[in-house]
């Protein structure tokens, strides 16, 4: 039934998934396996809607952050554009902790996990080792939550460095308001050193791996700092639906700022960037991505930790 939509994926099912996709790398994150460390400090932003917010009453916080490169492959190539990630965890005086893990594309491939699941399927290769191009089309034509991530697929450029890319939390968020209303939102970072990108010809010419070495001279040259943008939703946005964007004039609110002290080592290896680990008065939607991905992090946290 590969390449179709099965029913009741559980998390343990896309790790097994990354593993045939990527291979089996005993002590790596499952996705996302290979990636850059960094550290420094989160600054918040005055704002009304958060008002009350731990995350943002208690002045600048320490942060520990990871890039990555999507998939399951440690030595993955960065010439090769696709999915850049990030995860930003902040450290509250409490001892308590505020997530944020995100791509670089703005939205998601596929409306629930079952969907997303069929659709990687399709990139398996088969029985005599090769892919099927036509199957991935067919599911994605028959898939319309998948159309809007492969168009962007389609004309991604290889990411310049981690330092200057965007990275979207596609999920919506709630945050409670201290006795009155609940404020919808789904987040963004942005690079205050701006987006660049490399063209074919440019990205061929670099070495397989050069985003830790870029973003190490970056740091050494100039200040890298990234924004925390809360993009606010109408009712009629969807909060469940991570393939579907919400219309681009929807206000749009700083939550903080996030400066780069330091890049390299191990300082992230036994961190879980669980996006739904998050500090008080902040509520995960019930979007069913969203909730998938706790299951999915603590199962490949687990097996990395154990050396599988
Ligand atoms: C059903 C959907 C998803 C599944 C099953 C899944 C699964 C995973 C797994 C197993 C890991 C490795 C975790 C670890 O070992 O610590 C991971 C890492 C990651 N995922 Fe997902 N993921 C999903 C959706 C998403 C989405 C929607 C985003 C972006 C908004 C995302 C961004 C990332 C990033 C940035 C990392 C690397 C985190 C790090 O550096 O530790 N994932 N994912």
């Amino acid at each position: 039934n590969v390449g179709e939509n099965k029913e009741d994926i559980q998390a343990l099912d896309f790790v097994e998934l990354f593993e045939k996709m990527g291979g089996k790398h005993p002590g790596y994150r499952k996705a996302h396996a290979s990636g850059l460390c960094a550290s420094g400090t989160f600054m918040p932003s005055n704002s009304d809607y958060f008002s009350g917010a731990a995350l943002l009453s208690n002045g600048e916080l320490p942060v520990t952050m990871r890039f990555s490169l999507g998939g399951a492959n440690p030595k993955g190539d960065e010439r090769a554009p696709g999915a850049r990630g990030m995860g930003i965890k902040i450290k509250l005086p409490n001892g308590s902790f505020h997530t944020f893990t995100g791509n670089n594309f703005p939205v998601f491939a596929g409306k629930d996990p079952e969907t997303f699941y069929g659709f990687l399927s399709t990139l398996l290769p088969d029985v005599n080792g090769k892919r099927d191009p036509a199957r991935t089309l067919a599911y994605i034509q028959n898939n319309p939550s998948v159309q809007a991530n492969a168009m962007w697929n389609k004309t991604a450029k290889t990411a310049a460095s981690y330092a200057n890319t965007q990275f979207f939390g596609l999920h919506t968020f709630y945050f409670q308001q201290p006795g009155e209303q609940r404020i919808k939102f789904r987040w963004h970072v942005e690079p205050s050193l701006g987006v660049k990108t490399l063209d074919k010809v440019a990205a061929s010419q670099m070495p397989a791996m050069f985003l830790a070495d870029t973003f190490a001279q970056q740091l050494k040259e100039e200040t890298i700092r990234f924004t925390i943008m809360a993009t606010l939703g109408e009712a009629k946005d969807s909060d469940i639906d991570p393939s579907q964007q919400w219309p681009s004039e929807r206000p749009q609110v700083e939550l903080g700022t996030v400066t780069i002290k330091a890049s390299g080592g191990d300082t992230c290896k036994n961190t879980n960037f669980d996006p739904n680990m998050i500090s008080a008065g902040f509520i995960p939607s019930e979007d069913p991505v969203l909730k998938m991905r706790s299951p999915a992090y603590a199962i490949s946290f687990g097996k990395r930790l154990s050396g599988q």
